[in-house]
């Protein structure tokens, strides 16, 4: 006779959580979200304040957020008529390699916070849907049980500079152990950026038990009970940290990097290359001449330099000077498919998207993550459709113009 094997509570979470599991009530509001905007909306509604607040906020006045959202405002599409759309294909080349659509996942800290599904959820829809998902090193699932949970897929890992260089080259060296594809080396993060909705919400990691958060428990049970049942947050680099992310970045981070080690990055990784937060043409120019083989044109959504020039806005002009030499991404405030189809016209290989996928993972784990994607392939190949282009690597510059700012 084999022993009675106890309930663990991780397995309990699906009757415990008003909304998802039996009553099927959380696949019927994802279903019902017609937009990011919608899983935003049931994203603020699930999760504490200040977790939602760390996610959707950013520096400062939040000037650099609202203004590369507003870029995208701007872009006005071209239509051309009687052009055979019938059948519309996303698919492109990302470094090299197929990608069912010019997308990826980008890189975003503490996923597990916001759903304890976390970085496997996001990975696992990556992969599902032939897109690459970046890991990044504030990421709370560790390089290794990302690689054996999620083996499918295109997976990245995003590098900060730790302080301590050994401690970074060992994360190199188990994201080339793991399989991971390509290196993401983040540079717009020396000292951490003014995220005033954090300090005013006191937020630590991990979330600690104070009078308010325990108040924000009776008023968000369904992420409480999640995260009541599930393992500690693990680090995919840092074994133990407690602390706001403005000491974290401060202690860990360290602000003396330069060109010298992206050279040493160079030399240590033997893949593809990326660095991520270039905000200037010069720049764009030295990290390519310092061996990038792909950029992220990225302000960090915003969270990092408040007043930082607008992605979409300088993204023209820094493909045209290292086009040919790199691929050139851009990140910040896309929220919907139409977004990332006006990135594409005005130079970008590809877009990430950060909050786009993490309103989804808040407002339904994995399969809120699901249905972000969907929405955003949906609504690109409509775009696309309506544009008259039956191939997105077809898509250029004379399907837009930019209305004045
Ligand atoms: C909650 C959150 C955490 C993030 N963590 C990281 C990180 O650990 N490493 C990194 O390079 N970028 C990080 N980013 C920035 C994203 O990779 C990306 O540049 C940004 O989210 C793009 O803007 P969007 O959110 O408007 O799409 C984070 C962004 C968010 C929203
Ligand atoms: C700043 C380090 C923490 C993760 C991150 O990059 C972000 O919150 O934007």
């Amino acid at each position: 006779m084999t022993a009675r094997r106890r309930p663990r509570w991780s397995e309990l979470r699906p009757l415990l959580q008003p909304g998802a599991g039996p009553l099927g009530l959380t696949d019927r509001r994802l279903a019902r979200a017609s937009s990011v905007e919608d899983l935003r909306a049931l994203a603020r509604r699930r999760a504490p304040r200040a977790v939602f607040d760390y996610t959707d906020g950013a520096a400062g006045r939040e000037l650099a957020l609202r203004r590369s959202r507003q870029a995208y405002a701007r872009v006005e599409f071209l239509p051309r008529v009687l052009q055979d759309v019938s059948s519309v294909d996303l698919s492109t080349t990302i470094l090299g390699t197929p990608s069912s659509a010019p997308l990826v996942f980008a890189p975003t800290g503490f996923t597990r916070m916001m759903h304890t599904e976390g970085e496997p959820a996001v990975a696992r829809v990556a992969a599902r849907t032939g897109l690459p998902y970046a890991l990044s090193t504030m990421g709370t699932t560790s390089i290794e049980r990302l690689a054996a949970e999620v083996p499918k897929g295109r997976r990245w890992f995003q590098l900060y500079l730790w302080r301590d260089r050994a401690a970074s080259r060992d994360l190199v060296e188990r994201a080339r152990e793991s399989g991971y594809e390509a290196l993401v080396l983040t540079v717009d993060t020396p000292v951490p950026g003014p995220r005033l909705r954090d300090a005013r919400n006191g937020l630590t990691i991990p979330p600690s038990l104070t009078a308010r958060t325990v108040a924000e428990a009776v008023r968000h049970p369904a992420w409480w009970v999640d995260l009541l049942t599930t393992e500690p947050l693990e680090f995919a680099s840092l074994h133990r940290f407690e602390g706001t992310v403005a000491e974290l970045v401060a202690r860990m981070f360290d602000p003396s990097a330069t060109m010298d080690d992206l050279a040493w990055l160079r030399s240590a990784w033997p893949g593809p290359l990326i660095v991520k937060g270039v905000q200037t043409v010069a720049d764009a120019r030295a990290v390519v001449d310092g061996g990038a083989d792909a950029i992220v044109v990225s302000n960090h959504g915003g969270r990092q330099l408040d007043r930082a020039p607008t992605p979409l806005e300088i993204l023209p002009e820094v493909a045209d000077a290292v086009g040919d030499r790199a691929e050139v991404y851009v990140d910040g405030g896309i929220l919907s498919g139409s977004d990332v189809v006006a990135a594409v016209a005005l130079g970008a290989r590809a877009a990430l998207v950060g909050r786009a996928y993490l309103y989804g993972l808040m407002a339904g784990g994995e399969r809120g993550v699901q249905r972000a994607a969907d929405l955003l392939l949906q609504e690109a190949a409509t775009t696309l459709a309506l544009l008259g282009v039956a191939r997105i690597e077809d898509l250029g510059r004379n399907h837009v113009r930019l209305r004045p700012g």
